[in-house]
């Protein structure tokens, strides 16, 4: 059974639709990128898909014991964002705001949970520092780790590696590589970078005048893919 299933989905804004008649499911374990040009509506899928927004029509079903609020997401980053002064602490703990429902005050395993999270991304040394200090790629780290404190099961990442330097964007693809492998979760990016997209991915979804899903293997066979190879081929000659 899939964990999450889109059915005739159709999202966009005040009843002006910017993407129909999607149909696809991702299962536990998967790995999928989602492709396509700017403006094609991939954050507006995702957080239709967060239900931060409602569908214009169609269905979005989750499965296989993944409830609505056990997803993790790393937001695009914004200019504003980049700025925010709190502690590294702080902004992972968040993370857990999905679990504590209206207590306003974090519990004993969620502070332990955000301490794993930061461990696991490599922040220890880094939580009582400000936010806004810190490198792109520090960042991102801060913000996996408090996705990660929302979920053990499903990550959605919007454009995770936007702005970082080679080093620091082959470090974050490690990183949700090995939580992808390691620990099974379902992992579901948005990606400019087709390139990284084909080598990680388990299956595609390209937007654009026409849409496209399936495996890796089945994209690089489809039209949208051969295009991609054909460009990638064009830029080593
Ligand atoms: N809050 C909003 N209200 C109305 N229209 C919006 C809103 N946010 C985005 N749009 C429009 O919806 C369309 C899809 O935007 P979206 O941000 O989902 O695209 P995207 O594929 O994620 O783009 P990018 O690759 O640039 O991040 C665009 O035409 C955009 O102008």
């Amino acid at each position: 059974m899939a964990q999450l299933t889109c059915q005739r989905l159709c999202v966009g804004y005040e009843g002006k639709s910017v993407l129909q008649e999607l149909n696809f499911e991702v299962f536990a374990g998967d790995y999928l990128c989602i492709v396509g040009e700017n403006g094609s509506g991939k954050s507006t899928l995702m957080k239709t898909i967060l239900g931060l927004q409602p569908p214009i029509s169609g269905k979005i079903l989750t499965g296989d014991g993944l409830r609505k609020n056990e997803i993790g997401y790393l937001p695009q980053q914004t200019v504003v964002q980049k700025d925010f002064p709190a502690a590294v602490r702080e902004i992972v703990l968040s993370g857990c705001q999905g679990r504590c429902g209206s207590r306003p005050f974090y519990s004993k395993e969620e502070k332990q949970l955000a301490a794993a999270a930061m461990d696991r991304m490599q922040l220890a040394q880094l939580a009582k520092r400000c936010y806004r200090e810190l490198s792109g790629g520090q960042q991102q780290r801060v913000l996996l780790a408090r996705a990660l404190c929302a979920t053990r099961k499903m990550l959605l990442l919007d454009e995770p590696v936007s702005g970082l330097d080679p080093k620091a964007t082959a470090e974050m693809y490690a990183l949700i590589e090995e939580l992808n492998r390691n620990d099974g979760i379902t992992v579901i990016m948005i990606s400019h970078d087709i390139t990284a997209a084909v080598q990680y991915a388990s299956h595609l979804l390209h937007i654009g005048d026409t849409v496209f899903f399936g495996t890796k293997a089945e994209y690089l066979r489809s039209p949208q893919g051969r295009l991609f190879a054909a460009e990638k081929g064009g830029d080593e000659q």
